[in-house]
């Protein structure tokens, strides 16, 4: 792939490289600068602009180009503006520069996870505007904070307010993730976080006796038991060469806590695990898993959640689905092989899916190295600029999928 001279780039590519070099990066994102960027795009396309404040200094930003049947309901294109922390010391091009070597590779956090997204549909919106098209349905495009710490200052707030019911969506598309080779990932549904955090108590005493009962014991119990579980899960990804990651549950031990000094032996000790609980577990069932492995390390272990997402929904990838059925015959017309597959991660997907909108979580990237959250995140300008096309095919069909049974 080659690239095209600074005095040639394509418009919405400096675009896409201006966004990068707003400093909406976790824990302090610049939510403010990016506010501004979006209004002055909706200035300039001509596009409805609503700010909704979810919480002090949180704003969504909604564009709307309405569509010519009111009565339908909505599509929904949502991107977050936030992105990750960079080490910077790792990066060969400073991360919120937007750097385009000379092959057309922009370096820049963001870049893939998902600035590129949200200029991808604006630029889109633009391209068909200009052409003079209409569509029966209405697009709002909507720009939301918090994503990258969870999402609960943004989209989980969204979808409770009257601004978003008055939306009116019926189908939303969200971010997914690039796809190394020619084909493209399309996400249909996701695994639930639970942040478990496992305290574990005991008798404290002198670290040169063998104290009984000690909360180290019992803590490393727990954790034995739930990483031979990991291992378990692990090895049936391993051997199915059918099932991709999303589709098992995944746990990391993330956080080791306790103790003050070398000679004292600890009352407390704690251990902290990030669980990815896939879509088709009895959540039920599998609480009391983690209940039972805590009581069979001994008295005196608990655990308590600090995420514990219970609403997994699967949006339907075959033809019962209006949505999927126009998004997949635009793919299938366009030559593009799609991958169904469940988000192994968490994004505001799945606030949309709980309140009932159904949603797929799509980057239009291939031949892209997965690189979010990474250092030298980075994005071609070709891919960048192919991803503009295939959104510039997908509205058109999404927003003339006729009347719904329920819209009649
Ligand atoms: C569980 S809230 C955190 C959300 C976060 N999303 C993107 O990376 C994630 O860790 O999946
Ligand atoms: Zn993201
Ligand atoms: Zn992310």
């Amino acid at each position: 792939m080659t690239s095209k001279g600074p005095e040639e780039e394509h418009p919405s590519v400096t675009l896409f490289r201006q966004y990068l070099r707003i400093r909406t990066v976790q824990p302090k994102p610049d939510y403010g600068a990016a506010v501004a960027f979006f209004e002055e795009r909706a200035r300039q396309l001509g596009l409805g602009c609503q700010k909704v404040e979810v919480a002090p200094g949180y704003v969504v930003t909604v564009l709307t180009w309405p569509g010519t049947n009111p009565a339908l309901s909505s599509i929904l294109l949502n991107s977050h503006t936030d992105v990750v922390p960079v080490f910077k010391e790792h990066w060969s091009h400073d991360p919120f520069e937007a750097f385009k070597d000379s092959e057309g590779y922009i370096y820049a956090r963001g870049a893939q996870d998902m600035k590129c997204v949200s200029i991808q549909y604006l630029e889109a919106v633009r391209r068909l505007k200009v052409e003079g098209h209409r569509f029966p349905r209405t697009i709002h495009m909507t720009f939301v904070p918090d994503e990258e710490v969870g999402g609960h200052q943004g989209m989980e707030l969204f979808v409770q307010r009257p601004e978003f019911h008055a939306l009116r969506a019926g189908f939303a598309l969200d971010e997914g993730i690039a796809n190394p080779t020619d084909a493209f990932t399309v996400f249909y549904s996701e695994r639930s976080p639970w942040w478990v955090r496992v305290t574990s108590t005991g008798r404290p005493g002198h670290g040169s006796l063998f104290i009984e009962d000690t909360a180290a014991e019992k803590l490393h119990k727990v954790v034995s038991s739930i990483l031979a579980f990991r291992e378990k899960e692990w090895q049936r990804l391993q051997s199915n060469p059918h099932l991709k990651e999303g589709a098992v549950t995944s746990v990391n031990l993330t956080k080791l806590e306790g103790g003050v000094a070398y000679n004292v032996v600890p009352a407390t000790m704690s251990a902290s695990f990030d669980f990815r609980v896939a879509p088709d577990v009895d959540f039920k069932a599998f609480e009391e898993q983690l209940q039972s492995w805590c009581q069979a390390a001994g008295e005196g272990v608990t655990l308590e959640f600090a995420q514990k997402w219970m609403h997994p929904q699967v949006t339907p990838t075959d033809d019962s689905n209006p949505w999927w059925a126009a998004f997949s015959r635009v793919c299938k017309d366009m030559n593009l092989s799609l991958e169904p597959e469940i988000m192994p991660a968490a994004t505001d997907s799945r606030f949309i899916r709980a309140v009932g909108v159904p949603a797929l979580g799509f980057s239009p990237l291939n031949r892209t190295p997965v690189l979010l959250h990474d250092h030298d995140e980075r994005l071609h300008e070709a891919v960048f600029l192919r991803g503009v096309d295939i959104y510039t095919r997908l509205l058109p069909a999404l927003a003339s999928v006729p009347a719904l049974p329920s819209e009649s």
